[in-house]
C-alpha cells in the first residue's frame, strides 16, 4: 500500500490516498503504522477519501486505534496533499470531517501550498469558566472547548517541568470526561502569545495540536487572558489562531504543513 508521511509543526500523521487505495481496516491500521519501532511511526492515521457533498473528505484514527471527530493539523496537511497532488485545482476548498465541512484557503509558492488557514468553525463551550476538578488527589481549574473534538484547558506556569508521560493518562481519563479528552497546558506570556503543550486523547503527548491550539486561543480570550488574536507557541513549531468573535463566530487557524516522504508498505508485514 502506498502512504505519505506529513507532518504539521511536528504532529506527524502516516496518509494514506483512499482515491486511489482501499483500507480495510483503519483502526488496525492506525496502531500498527503508528509505532515508532516496528511501524512508520506517527502520531496516527488519516486517510483522505472522495465526498459526495465536499472536495474531500478525511478520517482520523489516534495511534491507538480511536477515530477522532477532527484533527487541526491533520486537516493542513490534507489541504496540502489534495492541493499539490492536484486532487483539486483551485486554493480554497470544503474538507469533510466527522466535526462536519470544513473551508481550507490555501497560500501556495510555485504551484505547492506552503500556509494553509482552516475556518474550524465555531466553537462551543464545554464547562464553566473556570470549571474546578481534583486529578490524582490533587486540585486544578480547566476550561472546555469542543471544536469537534473535546479539549480540557489548563493555566499554570512552568510548562517545561511537566511529567506528562506520567500525568497524562489521569487527565485524558477522568470520570468528567466520559468520551475522553485532549488536555492542553498553558502559560501565558502576553496579551497575544501562549505557550502550550499537549496530551492528546488516544496518542499522549505530542508536538503539536491543531485543535487542541484552536480551542487554547478560545479559552484564553473568554477567561479574559487574551485578545481574540494569538500566537500559540508548541513543541514543535507555531499556530495563529484568529477568533472572529465580534463577527460570524468562526476561528480560523494558520500555519504551514509539509510532506516528509513517501513510500510502500506490505500490509501482511507490518
Ligand atoms: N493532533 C490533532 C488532534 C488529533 C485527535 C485527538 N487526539 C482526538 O482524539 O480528538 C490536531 O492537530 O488537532
Amino acid at each position: 500500500m502506498k502512504f505519505t508521511k506529513m507532518q504539521g509543526i511536528g504532529n506527524d500523521y502516516v496518509y494514506i490516498n483512499c482515491f486511489e487505495e482501499t483500507v480495510e481496516n483503519p483502526a488496525e491500521l492506525s496502531k500498527k503504522v503508528s509505532d515508532r519501532h516496528f511501524g512508520i511511526g506517527s502520531d496516527g492515521l488519516i486517510l483522505i477519501c472522495p465526498s459526495k457533498t465536499a472536495d474531500c473528505r478525511m478520517q482520523m484514527y489516534n495511534a491507538d486505534g480511536s477515530e477522532s471527530e477532527m484533527c487541526g493539523n491533520g486537516i493542513r496537511c490534507v489541504g496540502k496533499y489534495v492541493f499539490d497532488h492536484k486532487l483539486v485545482d483551485k486554493t480554497e476548498f470544503d474538507v469533510e470531517t466527522k466535526a462536519g465541512i470544513k473551508h481550507l484557503k490555501i497560500t501556495e509558492e510555485n504551484g505547492k501550498a506552503v500556509k494553509i488557514t482552516v475556518d474550524m468553525g465555531i466553537p462551543e463551550l464545554t464547562s464553566t469558566v473556570p470549571e474546578p476538578i481534583v486529578i490524582d488527589g490533587k486540585e486544578y481549574e480547566f476550561i472546555g472547548i469542543s471544536v469537534g473534538n473535546p479539549h480540557a484547558i489548563y493555566y499554570m506556569e512552568g510548562i517545561d517541568d511537566l511529567d506528562l508521560e506520567s500525568i497524562g493518562p489521569a487527565f485524558e481519563t477522568h470520570e468528567r470526561f466520559p468520551e475522553r479528552t485532549n488536555s492542553e497546558y498553558i502559560e501565558v506570556i502576553s496579551k497575544d502569545y501562549i505557550r502550550m503543550r499537549v496530551w492528546e486523547r488516544g496518542s499522549g503527548e505530542t508536538w503539536a495540536c491543531g485543535t487542541g491550539a484552536t480551542a487554547s486561543a478560545v479559552a484564553s480570550a473568554l477567561s479574559g487572558r487574551t485578545l481574540n488574536t494569538v500566537e500559540v507557541e508548541l513543541k514543535g513549531g507555531n499556530l495563529t489562531i484568529h477568533w472572529d468573535r465580534d463577527g460570524s463566530g468562526h476561528v480560523f487557524m494558520t500555519g504551514p504543513a509539509i510532506e516528509v516522504f513517501e513510500g510502500e508498505f506490505d500490509i501482511n508485514n507490518l
